[in-house]
């Protein structure tokens, strides 16, 4: 009987908005979830918070879900030096523009250590006013003079552990079977299948 009684569905209003104004992480994010979530993109560089990561992604959740008027995902991507504890972590875009790849490398010149980690902060809202859930996917590796195509932010100066290539140098399947990306996206998925969300159609709100 518990077992039968099982909590109602949730029933979401439709497709799911990844909002993004990255090109980019949005072609990754279309390879890795597949058809295993519905989803549709929408283009739109939200402002962001300073802090911590995840404070930073729910928060770009609540705006995405206000934005949308319905449910939604956004990231946010932190690329954290162990020497400098953490940074420049979600600041990582603007050093990115400013200092470059050899800048990045630079900015660790002083000091031994230059392992690093790739952080992807997933957060997923049911729709505005809902409290969203974050879920994050850590790859650890180390910074090195760049190497590979220069299409993609920071990877050609990040190697992960355990591989003789930078992220850039892999190709797309290889990256996205083992990023940050990937390993934070494979919890929304799970939250998704455990939550058992049902999704109306167009048809069914006309
Ligand atoms: O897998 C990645 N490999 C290399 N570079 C990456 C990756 N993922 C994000 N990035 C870059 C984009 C931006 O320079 C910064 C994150 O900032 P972040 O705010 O999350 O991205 P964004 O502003 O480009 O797009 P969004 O509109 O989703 O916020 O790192
Ligand atoms: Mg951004």
């Amino acid at each position: 009987m518990a077992a039968a009684a099982a909590k109602a569905a949730v029933v979401l209003p439709r497709p799911v908005t990844f909002v993004t104004g990255n090109a980019k992480k949005l072609e990754e994010v279309k390879a890795i979830i597949g058809n295993s979530i519905p989803f549709k993109s929408l283009k739109l560089d939200l402002p962001e918070l300073q802090g911590e990561p995840e404070d930073i992604s729910k928060e770009k959740a609540r705006l995405a879900a206000l934005q949308v008027n319905g449910p939604v995902l956004v990231e946010d991507t932190c690329l954290c030096f162990n020497s400098l504890k953490g940074l420049p972590g979600p600041y990582i875009k603007w050093f990115l523009e400013k200092l470059g790849h050899e800048g990045l490398n630079n900015l660790l010149m002083a000091y031994e250590d230059k392992s690093a980690y790739a952080l992807c902060a997933f957060s997923f809202s049911r729709g505005p006013g809902a409290e969203p859930l974050t879920f994050l996917g850590k790859t650890p590796g180390k910074i090195v003079p760049a190497r590979g195509p220069t299409d993609f932010g920071w990877d050609p100066v990040f190697q992960p552990d355990g591989y003789d290539q930078t992220y850039a140098e892999m190709s797309k399947e290889e990256k996205n079977m083992i990023s940050h990306r990937y390993k934070s996206l494979a919890l929304v998925k799970s939250h998704f299948k455990e939550a058992g969300y049902v999704f109306q159609t167009d048809e069914d709100t006309i």
